[in-house]
């Protein structure tokens, strides 16, 4: 370790430390660690160090009060290689990660694109989703499909102007591409190939998550050909015409936009807005399901706020507090990107106390602050008075933080947070949901990767008559 370096166990030659975490979930570990080593601590994934920030005092010194400085991404590991250093999750600090996500930032602000507004375009696909819904009234259905495709709809409708039906091919294939993927990256060979560079060229399995990243862009290459026949310069129907008018603009010389750039690009928002959502979705019916009372709570001030209304408004959501601290106990439980995304110094630098130097690798470990002890009334427990005051009015600790924060802090926020509130409305408003007698006892314990994933479920449904919880 550097001098001054943040403490952790002592590291092995060739493996580092890789022996003090369980590859399969290391979440536990990485609890443990902090008690033995406090809120900063390092390990070694083979011979690089990597330091682990935990809990909100650190976390906040590092990527807000020091943004910059933790800003940037690591550039050396399997997922580079395999995306090939393009898009704009994994970017690094620098012109073309900024210019990148200013203009997805802008783009998806722009809910005006087309004809449609964002919140059209969700309250659009929730139909989509209360086909099954019906069809299921007094049986069981598992959720997991419907609320992926959703999701997966509402992004493509953004980046492609274009949604699919539950069962099309392409989806199904990018889905599956996308899935496998994400296992592997999690998984020991990832952690082989970043630690031992010299098994990088062996036809290990790994290979495969280049492969599937392969047909993910060329499944996603017809729609740019497509697009540019179609598209009408000056009037973009979606983020594809945007990036294009944008390329006419700037030209291809001396700037970050480039063709080859931007089909990783779409794919990245498409990943990154995909499996967060919906994961977020099927923990919180989860837990809804699971605690009667809570949905009913809700299922009240849906009636009472909606009373004679046809459906649902995103600005509905400053008259239903218990709605608000429910998604935001449902985003908190859920922990969906326990890890957040991997970060890297951009500069030699400090924190609490101890040096980093310009490189390091930076886990910042979300987990521990979503469930800190002394920053929410009910940490171990799904409880959303976590989010409201003694008046019942919702408020906002300062330690949520499902999106990260700082420079590098998740740019489809205002998205996920509209389809939430849009999809968990509708939904609550027609629908009663119920843990199957059959089912047994609920297994909250979620499956670890980039994302949790709650383990598959199923529940049953049942209709519900208009505002019949509305007392006034
Ligand atoms: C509940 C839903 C979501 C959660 C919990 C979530 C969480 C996160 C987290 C923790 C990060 C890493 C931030 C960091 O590195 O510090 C991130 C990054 C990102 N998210 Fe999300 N996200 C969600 C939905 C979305 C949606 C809907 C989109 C697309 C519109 C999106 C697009 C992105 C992108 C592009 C990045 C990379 C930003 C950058 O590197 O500058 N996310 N998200």
């Amino acid at each position: 370790r550097p001098k001054n370096f943040p403490p952790g166990p002592t590291p092995l030659p060739i493996f580092g430390t890789i022996f003090s975490l369980s590859l399969q979930n290391p979440l536990k570990d990485f609890e443990r660690l902090r008690k033995h080593y406090g809120d900063v601590y390092s390990l070694f994934i083979g011979p690089t160090p990597v330091v682990v920030i935990n809990g909100l005092q650190a976390m906040k010194e590092a990527l807000v009060t020091k943004g910059a400085d933790f800003a940037g991404r690591p550039q050396d590991r399997m997922v580079n290689d395999v995306t090939e250093r393009k898009g704009v999750i994994l970017a690094d600090y620098g012109p073309a990660w900024r210019e990148h996500r200013r203009f997805a930032l802008m783009t998806l602000k722009n809910f005006g694109l087309g004809k449609q507004t964002m919140e059209e375009r969700i309250l659009g696909e929730i139909q989509h989703i209360m086909e099954p819904l019906e069809k299921s009234v007094g049986k069981t259905l598992s959720p997991r499909i419907m609320f992926h495709n959703a999701a997966s709809n509402i992004i493509c409708q953004v980046l492609f102007g274009t949604r699919y039906k539950y069962d099309d091919e392409f989806i199904k294939l990018i889905v599956r591409f996308f899935t496998e993927n994400a296992k592997i990256i999690n998984g020991p060979w990832a952690t082989l190939y970043d630690s031992l560079p010299m098994i990088r060229h062996l036809p290990l399995p790994f290979k495969k998550v280049f492969e599937n990243y392969e047909s993910c862009q060329k499944l996603a290459s017809p729609l740019l050909t497509e697009h540019k026949k179609t598209r009408v310069p000056g009037k973009p129907r979606d983020l594809l015409d945007c990036y294009l008018d944008e390329l006419d603009k700037v030209g291809d010389e001396g700037s970050s936009f480039s063709e080859s750039q931007l089909i990783s690009y779409a794919l990245d928002i498409y990943f990154a807005g995909t499996d967060t959502t919906s994961n977020t979705l099927l923990t919180g019916f989860l837990y809804l399901m699971t605690h009667p009372h809570i949905q009913e709570r809700c299922q009240q001030e849906i009636d009472c706020v909606l009373d004679g209304k046809d459906q649902a408004s995103f600005e509905d959501r400053h008259k239903m507090p218990y709605i608000q601290a429910v998604i935001h106990e449902m985003q908190r439980i859920a922990n969906t990107v326990p890890l957040s995304v991997p970060h890297c110094t951009t500069n030699d630098t400090e924190l609490m106390g101890y040096s980093i130097p310009k490189g390091t690798l930076i886990i910042p470990n979300l987990t521990s602050v979503l469930s800190e002890e002394g920053q929410w009334k009910f940490p171990h427990e799904f409880n959303p008075e976590n989010f409201l005051n003694d008046q019942g009015e919702f408020v906002k600790p300062e330690a949520f933080l499902p999106f990260s924060a700082g420079p590098r802090m998740c740019l489809g926020e205002g998205l996920a947070r509209m389809e939430l509130f849009l999809i968990l409305v509708t939904l609550l408003r027609k629908f009663k949901f119920i843990w199957p007698e059959d089912a047994g006892e609920p297994d909250y314990t979620p499956v670890f990767g980039v994302t949790l994933t709650p383990k598959p479920y199923c529940m049953k449904v049942q209709l519900r008559a208009e505002g019949e919880l509305c007392v006034n």
